[in-house]
Parts: C-alpha cells; structure tokens; sequence
C-alpha cells in the first residue's frame, strides 16, 4: 500500500473453516490484509489457496470463522445479516466470472436494478448514473439489447456499469476476464483501470499475470495464508509489458 493511502478495509488474522465437510477443512489460515483507499490490489496463488473464499469473507458474502474486517474503519464482521446486505448493497460493487443478469430484463434495466433499490426515492437520479456509466464504457448502443444478444465482453462491461451504479467506495472483483478472450480480456481491464483512476478501491482476484500488472500491488496466497507482497507503482500502457515480465518472475520463484 502507498503511504499516502488512507486504510479502507483492514482484516486481522482472519481465518475460514468449512464444517460441511469430514474432516473439516482449513482455507484462510491468518491473513492479515490492509487494503489503501483508492489501491488496486490483485490476489494471486494456485488454484484451490483460498483466493475466492478470502474475497468473500473480506467482502461481507460470506462470515469468517475468526478474525475480524473493518471497512472504513467500520468492523462489519459483527453485523447481523440484514445490516451487512445493507452495507453490500451501498458500499461495496462486485463483479465475477459470469455476469448474473436476468433474462427478461433488457441490458439497462439489469443495471439499474441494484441502483433503484439502494436508492428507490431517487429514479431518476439513478437512471443518469447508469446512463452515464453505459456511455463511459462504450454500451449505451446496447441498453435495450437482451443479456443475450451482446458479447462476452460487453456483458462484463455491463457487469462493471452494475456494480458501479450504487457509487461504491470499493469493487470486488473474482476471475471477472475468467471466461472472455484476450481481446475483450484487455477491454474489461481498460474499464478497471479507468474505475481506479477516477479514485474506486479495487480487489481482484485472477490468475492472469497481464491482469495483474494493472495492479498497484499483489498478494499471493499459499495454503489460506498471505506468503508474500509485491509492490508495483501505477500502471502505464508503456511499462504494461515490463511489469507483466516483472510479476511473472515473482510468480516463477513462488513455483506458480
Ligand atoms: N463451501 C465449501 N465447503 C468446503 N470446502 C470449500 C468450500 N468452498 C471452498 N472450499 C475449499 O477451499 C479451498 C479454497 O477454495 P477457493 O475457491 O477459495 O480457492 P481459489 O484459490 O479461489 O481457487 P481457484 O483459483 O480454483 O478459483 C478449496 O480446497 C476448496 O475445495
């Protein structure tokens, strides 16, 4: 984290068991996380380290089984639920692999679900959130479209416009280029880093070295435990290739 951040989400020694499972199983081992205000941090590690899982018990989706995470200062690992879906819904945007769109929506009408309900007094306001979202990430051609009718890669976008809809202070964001070609791969990214630029907190999780140089900083977990930081500076289109070669390097010595 930069020093001239301020903390927005701070987790101490957070840890995950499932007991649905014989034995139980151990995912998140301890992990103490400072995320800054306004950082770009990616979450990296093999498959099956705890990757998701971390950005679910950090995010509210889900409860740790020890630990605590405080946003904004906030601790929200004591909430009950109905307060943590409030806290979700206006404080935090999130974005996975697959676009969770209903069917019978059209494109706008999807994105502007989470917006009226945060704030249902105010339609009209949130109809030129989305409006303007849609037009900053190049679909507002497609908003009367069906969630079937455009790309993987305008899906995503539409996904990001979501998210973004309720003004959260920070973007979770899980595999989002998971499924999408490198083409629309770098799309979705440009979008990421104009949200981070015009000031949003974003935590990402992916696999994808390329995603990860648009970091300002990467975690690696190992076995449910953080092994290792790596600091990086702001992305530039010019340094991408270097900072990509410099994070595959940092990779290749943790054996990823
Ligand atoms: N609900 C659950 N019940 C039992 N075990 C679980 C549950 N969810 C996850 N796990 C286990 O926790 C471990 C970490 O899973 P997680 O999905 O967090 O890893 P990941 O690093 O995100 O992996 P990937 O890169 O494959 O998505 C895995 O061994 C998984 O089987």
């Amino acid at each position: 984290m930069s020093h001239t951040h301020n903390v927005i989400l701070e987790c101490t020694d957070l840890s995950k068991t499932f007991y649905s499972t014989e034995p139980p199983t151990d995912v998140l081992d301890g992990i103490d996380l400072t995320v800054g205000d306004g950082e770009f941090l990616v979450v990296m590690g093999a498959s099956g380290s705890g990757k998701s899982t971390m950005l679910y018990n950090i995010s509210g989706m889900d409860r740790p089984t020890g630990g605590r995470v405080a946003l904004g200062g906030k601790e929200i690992t004591s909430l009950t639920d109905a307060e943590m879906s409030r806290v979700r819904l206006t404080g935090m945007g999130f974005i996975f692999q697959q676009a969770y769109f209903l069917k019978n929506l059209n494109i706008q009408d999807n994105i502007l679900l989470p917006a009226l309900k945060a704030t249902p007094k105010d339609r009209t306001g949130a109809v030129k959130r989305v409006d303007d979202l849609m037009e900053r990430f190049g679909i507002a051609h497609i908003k009367r479209h069906g969630i079937t009718q455009i790309s993987g890669g305008q899906l995503q976008r539409a996904s990001i416009c979501r998210a973004l809809a309720t003004e959260p202070a920070i973007l979770f964001a899980d595999e989002p280029t998971g499924a999408l070609n490198s083409t629309m791969t770098a799309e979705v990214m440009d979008a990421l880093t104009s949200v981070h630029r015009a000031g949003t907190t974003i935590v990402l999780v992916t696999h994808d070295p390329a995603c990860a140089a648009r970091g300002d900083r990467v975690v690696y977990l190992r076995d449910g435990q953080i092994l290792d930081s790596h600091a990086m500076g702001a992305w530039t289109e010019e340094g991408a290739e270097r900072r990509e070669d410099d994070i595959f390097a940092w990779l290749a010595k943790k054996g990823f």
